[in-house]
């Protein structure tokens, strides 16, 4: 069997000791789309910032492709797309610029781009449908295509992992497809993915495998859950108290 991607063995995060994530193992391997779900506060950024070495954690262990994290100098292997912090207004960049910011890592700063950088970058903006928009400032951009532009930066250097944060929230429908079909193409071509998502929606059939956050653990592990009966209806607002037996929130709180 293949070596994992990732392997989490009893991790535990606090902040300010305030405990987070309590005693969570996860393993992700090669060709994997995972997607982190779970009510909001739960962990699941926090799970992904600690495979990142964001956050550290106070027991347990990480390996990435392999290596103890401690240890790991390949970050460029991997992607990182983190939460969108609101429309970015006033960022000047045109979207080629900053999908070419992708490429710093791997190209060195004080090295002129060359034609695998310029590949990449057309390659990247191609595969999130946004070839044709490559010439305008950012800024001009709908949220969704703002969101697709960051996605194609982490596209362009070429990793191996995949690690996004909420990549669809908020994200009109044909951005939604559009990156659902970068995913497509990006696993086809061999990359792993870790995500977390509120709502599956178009990304649905990508995702191979799901994992609950839940206080703090990992309540269920296995094939993606069927949001129960109502709870995916859109216009569902959660403002009833969930059952007992039902890990509350698992697509939204
Ligand atoms: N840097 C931080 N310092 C202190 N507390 C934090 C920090 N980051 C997150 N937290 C807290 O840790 C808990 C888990 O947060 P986290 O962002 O991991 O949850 P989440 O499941 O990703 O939530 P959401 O769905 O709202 O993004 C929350 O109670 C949050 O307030």
């Amino acid at each position: 069997m293949s070596t994992p991607v990732i392997t989490v063995e009893h991790g535990a995060v606090g902040y300010d000791g305030r405990p987070v994530l309590r005693d969570v193992s996860l393993s992700v391997t090669a060709g994997e789309v995972v997607a982190v779900l779970g009510a909001n506060g739960s962990g699941k950024s926090t799970l992904i910032r600690a495979v990142l070495g964001l956050v550290p954690l106070s027991t347990g262990t990480i390996t990435l492709f392999g290596q103890p994290q401690r240890r790991f100098r390949q970050w460029q292997r991997i992607g990182y797309v983190p939460q969108r912090l609101g429309a970015g207004g006033g960022v000047p960049a045109t979207v080629r610029e900053v999908v070419a910011s992708g490429r710093l890592a791997r190209r060195g700063l004080l090295r002129p781009p060359g034609t695998a950088d310029r590949a990449a970058v057309d390659d990247a903006l191609r595969a999130v449908g946004l070839a044709d928009r490559a010439a305008d400032p950012v800024a001009t951009l709908s949220g969704g295509q703002q969101q697709r532009t960051l996605i194609a930066r982490a596209l362009a250097g070429r990793p191996e992992l995949l690690i996004l944060d909420e990549p669809t929230a908020g994200v009109d429908a044909a951005s939604q497809e559009a990156f659902a079909g970068a995913l497509r193409d990006f696993v086809g071509d061999g990359g792993t993915v870790l995500l977390v998502a509120h709502e599956l929606g178009p990304l649905r059939p990508v995702i191979s495998r799901a994992v609950v956050v839940h206080e703090g653990g990992i309540c269920h592990d296995g094939p993606v859950p069927d949001p129960a009966g109502h709870h995916a209806e859109p216009d569902h607002d959660h403002v009833h108290p969930h059952g007992p037996d039902e890990p509350a929130g698992l697509w939204s709180s």
